[in-house]
């Protein structure tokens, strides 16, 4: 073949999918795909030197500044690292550093490679004036105000002892709980998911709305020091002392001194990686010595004292067998792939999950398809793409049911949301399996000699449908099914009765409304005290709380609108479970507000956008979520979205500022 028609489609490709990966945040082909074609690019311009280009995707960082953020200068180059996918190249690695350090002992450290996006924090005097990307390694974007909202990164450090001027950088990370309830609230609205943590930190960093990107919750770990001025000999010293002064730092990096110690931790987190809050994607693997670091330095793209190991590729290729659809507790039906099992990222594979009817079409999966499936940061696998090179001829598209395929019920999509769900939800039995599980959970009843085997047998036997009928087993009931001895009886019976004492927050989460989760269950218990509160209050008042949008607020009223919940929630009063709670009391400071209205957008300096809609509520006034020509105030901060903005000065809504607003009630 022809070495530079090769060489040239090469970097047509990969120009191609940096720009979508780096600009648009999606990944057109698998992370191990595309390192396969770098790496023969790399390789290719080895072995042929003359037909390298200055600029080849081999000497540059792949990404690049954007327009809609000041971009702002490195001090020190943020580069991309070497990349190795098995022992020999690691081996390889550690020759070059034995020739490069002339047989001089060094050591290493291992970390995590977290797969988020680099981040650059700037230090002056110990406060942080500045968060930047990467950008294309010379120059970054600067997203101070986004990485602000990284709570678990201070903003401070006493400066005592370090120079007047530093730099620490880390990886910026969606932790997988948020991805994963992110990803369930666009589905709710019926907006594709996101594809990956990763590719949703990069698009969430460079959100213009920074009071979005903190409703995300992102995160970082902090992985290297930098200044001009260096006080630490060693990288591990400067890890354990931003430990200290209260940095995130992970605690998973390990000292060592030879390839085969390296092995070792690669082999230890093999599996164990899965059980963090984020992804990884391999380890990297960084010489101790700063000097040392010096004097082997940079290519044009990397460091020479530090190299990535990547895990092997969690991709599995294999035959779609049938789908079937599983209903959750709110009643939500999920496609779920029957493969044929196959060995991925070691574990067998039997069940992929396509999340929902779009997903399905997307994929446009047939029958006997063979399909791609891959493991992210998600315990269970999905399918990522379809072999259309082996489709067979006339082979029939699978088509999403219209009836539930456990009660029968006609399947529901809501106007704009990309579910179907069944409706049935007091009668259809995963539904009720789901809640009864639901209720007795840590987090809710707090049940805890009950476990979804117990659940699936009561359930069987008919001896509990609902939460309500827990409460009225007794000992006769138990006695004489197998496994149950008189002692796990006596268990099960007084957790069951220690429940009634659990705080009314638990208790409304227990009960599995839709969208009503912890966190809200506990925001709604603070404002309304008591379930015959809550029960009447109307649509119009459960929006004026903070954080209960509209969609919550509709399910409140359709779940208290509903008589099957209604008997449900009488029996278990009588149960004498708690249905009361003072949380805090909404303290008046003023009626300053009294019959206002305020919209808040963007991000501010003396508040939290909670804090904000307390103090609005504590004077009287009221708080609402979208703009129209009743609204009396918009509140805007830095970064408000300008489509807001717009809209409000279209309708001639007064807008304010922080400071003006705080004159409002002083
Ligand atoms: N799928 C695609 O289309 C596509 C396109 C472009 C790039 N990529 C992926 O991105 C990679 C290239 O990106 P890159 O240039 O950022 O290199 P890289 O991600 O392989 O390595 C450099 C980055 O590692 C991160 N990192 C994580 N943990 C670290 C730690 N403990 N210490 C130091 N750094 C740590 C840093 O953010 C650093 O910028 C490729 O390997 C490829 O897998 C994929
Ligand atoms: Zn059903």
């Amino acid at each position: 073949m022809d070495v530079r028609k090769r060489m040239d489609e090469l970097i047509a490709l990969i120009n191609t999918y940096n720009q979508a990966y780096y600009q648009e945040h999606k990944s057109l082909i698998s992370d191990h795909a595309f390192d396969l074609l770098l790496n023969e690019l790399i390789q290719l311009e080895a072995e042929n030197p003359l037909f390298a280009l200055p600029d080849s995707p081999t000497q540059r960082v792949g990404g690049s500044i954007t327009k809609t953020f000041q971009s702002v200068t490195h001090q020190f180059p943020m580069l991309s690292l070497g990349n190795t996918y098995n022992e020999k190249d690691l081996r390889d690695f550690d020759e070059r550093v034995q020739k490069g350090l002339e047989g001089e002992p060094y050591e290493y450290i291992c970390e995590l490679k977290f797969d988020g996006v680099a981040l650059s924090f700037w230090f002056e005097n110990g406060i942080l004036q500045k968060g930047v990307t990467r950008g294309d390694g010379t120059r970054g974007d600067d997203i101070t105000n986004n990485v602000k909202t990284i709570r678990s990164l201070p903003l401070k450090i006493n400066s005592k002892n370090l120079p007047q001027s530093f730099e620490l950088r880390g990886e910026g990370y969606m932790p997988l709980s948020s991805f994963e309830s992110l990803n369930e609230e666009k589905s709710a609205k019926g907006e594709p998911p996101l594809a990956n943590p990763r590719n949703a930190a990069s698009g969430t960093f460079k959100m213009q709305d920074s009071a979005e990107v903190a409703r995300r919750k992102m995160e970082c770990f902090i992985y290297s020091f930098l200044s001009n001025d260096n006080p630490f000999q060693t990288h591990s010293e400067s890890l354990e002392y931003f430990k200290e002064a209260g940095f995130p730092i992970s605690q998973t990096w390990k000292k060592c001194s030879t390839i085969d110690e390296i092995l070792s931790y690669i082999d230890f987190w093999a599996d164990r990686r899965n059980e963090l809050p984020l992804n990884t994607d391999g380890i990297v693997i960084k010489i101790n010595d700063f000097s040392q670091q010096e004097r082997l330095g940079f290519t044009a793209k990397s460091p020479r004292w530090a190299i990535a190991f990547k895990y092997p590729s969690e991709i599995a290729h294999t035959s779609l067998e049938s789908i079937s659809y599983q209903v959750g507790r709110t009643g939500n039906v999920t496609p779920v792939a029957n493969l044929k099992p196959v060995y991925l990222a070691g574990t067998m594979v039997k069940r992929a999950s396509v999340h929902n009817a779009n997903e399905m079409d997307r994929l446009d999966l047939h029958e006997g398809d063979w399909v791609f499936v891959e493991k992210g940061g998600e315990i269970i696998p999905k399918i990522t793409g379809v072999d259309l090179q082996k489709r067979k001829d006339g082979a029939l598209k699978f088509q999403f049911p219209q009836n539930c395929p456990d009660c029968g019920s006609e399947l529901i999509r809501l106007e704009g949301e990309a579910n179907h769900y069944c409706p049935n939800d007091t009668k259809c039995p995963p539904q009720q399996k789901g809640k009864l599980e639901h209720f007795i959970q840590r987090k809710a009843l707090n049940i805890e000699n009950i476990g979804s085997e117990t659940i699936e047998l009561f359930y069987s036997l008919g001896l509990v449908r609902n939460p309500a009928d827990l409460y009225d087993l007794k000992a006769e009931n138990l006695v004489g099914l197998e496994g149950f001895q008189q002692k796990s009886i006596q268990n099960i019976l007084s957790s069951i009765e220690k429940s009634k004492q659990i705080p009314f927050r638990q208790v409304l989460f227990g009960l599995g409304i839709r969208h009503v989760g912890a966190t809200i269950a506990e925001k709604l218990v603070q404002v309304f005290h008591s379930l015959e509160k809550l029960k009447e209050a109307s649509f119009e008042q459960l929006v004026e709380v903070p954080e209960i949008g509209e969609r919550i607020a509709q399910s409140l009223i359709d779940y208290f609108g509903n008589e099957d919940n209604i008997k449900l929630l009488e029996r278990l009063q009588e149960a004498k479970l708690q249905f009361e709670e003072e949380i805090k009391e909404i303290v008046y400071e003023s009626k300053a507000l009294e019959g206002k209205s305020f919209v808040i957008s963007g991000v501010f300096k003396n508040f939290e956008r909670d804090d904000l809609k307390s103090k609005i509520i504590s004077n009287g006034g009221k708080v609402l979520s979208s703009i129209s020509s009743k609204l009396d105030f918009l509140v805007a901060g830095e970064n408000m979205g300008p489509a807001k903005l717009e809209k409000a000065q279209s309708l001639n809504i007064k807008i304010i500022n922080e400071d003006e607003f705080l004159s409002l009630i002083s």
